[in-house]
């Protein structure tokens, strides 16, 4: 007869690396003395787990939130192409409800990772520009549903492929994302129209600028309209990353190499 116990041990045999995903420290300290390589992967490594990959935003999506962590452990050399592991996580809370075994591969590649550690920008500055654009879907401007543009990196790039639609508020500024000040002047911006540019460092270089890369071989879905053709279209042309707020419909996507890679829904943050 076959018990659950059984189908458990059929999800964990032969693995060969166990990411555990933000435990607490009771619950990391009973993986401690496995035989397999144990990763962490959390916001922030409370346990001080020896391999550890931190988590930029929490994912509510649990299949974004396991690629993170097995494409940044790949990209590390904790675990390689071939490699079996179980990943412990919470789907519904906080607490671990769920394993799932994934089989590591350039297929399940979906460079959400690359998105944030191996941008041009840094990692801190893609952050912060997602936590500006989630509390932007969410609340909208001034209740309104607001879409925004923002290109992250590579500004000399965007900037030489780009163009003014009108007088640049950031100018002679030196202002910063993250800064909360910034922040509500990004959100006040972003009724107008056009993109964000922002640098390698998080400097807001201009606002209303109109990008003018072209879209040819960008593959982008079906239905999203021309403020997400132009986002991915820089992406492919320069070095940046692209975050889209849709006004239509109210979710977040961010493009790398002209490629859609992330889609979240900021209701869910
Ligand atoms: N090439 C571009 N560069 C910068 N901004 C652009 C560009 N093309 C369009 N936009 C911006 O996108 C806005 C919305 O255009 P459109 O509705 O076609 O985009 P969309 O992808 O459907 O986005 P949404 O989901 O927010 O409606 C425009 O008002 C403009 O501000
Ligand atoms: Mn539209």
């Amino acid at each position: 007869m076959t018990t659950p116990a059984d189908l458990l041990e059929d999800l964990t045999d032969g693995v060969d690396a166990v990411f555990v995903f933000s435990p607490s420290s009771g619950f990391y300290e009973r993986f401690e003395e496995s035989d397999v390589e144990v990763v962490v992967v959390a916001p922030e490594n409370a346990v001080d787990a020896e391999t550890y990959v931190e988590l930029p935003l929490p994912f509510e999506n649990v299949r974004d939130r396991i690629r993170f962590g097995v494409e940044g452990a790949m990209d590390r050399g904790i675990v390689d192409d071939g490699d079996e592991v179980a990943c412990v996580v919470g789907i519904f809370g906080d607490d671990h409800d769920s394993l799932v075994r994934v089989r590591v591969d350039e297929a399940m590649h979906s460079g959400v990772y690359d998105l944030f550690a191996n941008s041009r920008a840094d990692p801190g500055v893609i952050r912060d520009v997602f936590e500006v654009v989630i509390e932007l879907g969410k609340k909208g401007q001034k209740g309104k549903p607001v879409g925004a543009l923002f290109v992250i990196g590579d500004a000399g790039k965007v900037m030489n492929k780009s163009r003014p639609l009108s007088y640049n508020p950031f100018e002679k500024s030196h202002v910063h994302v993250g800064d909360p000040i910034v922040n509500v002047m990004l959100k006040e911006f972003s009724r107008l129209d056009g993109a964000f540019v922002i640098s390698d460092s998080g400097k807001i270089v201009s606002a209303y600028r109109y990008l003018e890369a072209g879209a040819e071989g960008v593959d982008i879905p079906k239905g999203l309209g021309t403020r997400h053709m132009a986002g991915a279209a820089i992406t492919r042309a320069t070095n940046a990353t692209a975050i889209v707020l849709s006004e239509s419909d109210g979710m977040v996507r961010a493009f790398k190499g002209g490629e859609l890679i992330l889609e979240i829904d900021p209701e869910d943050y």
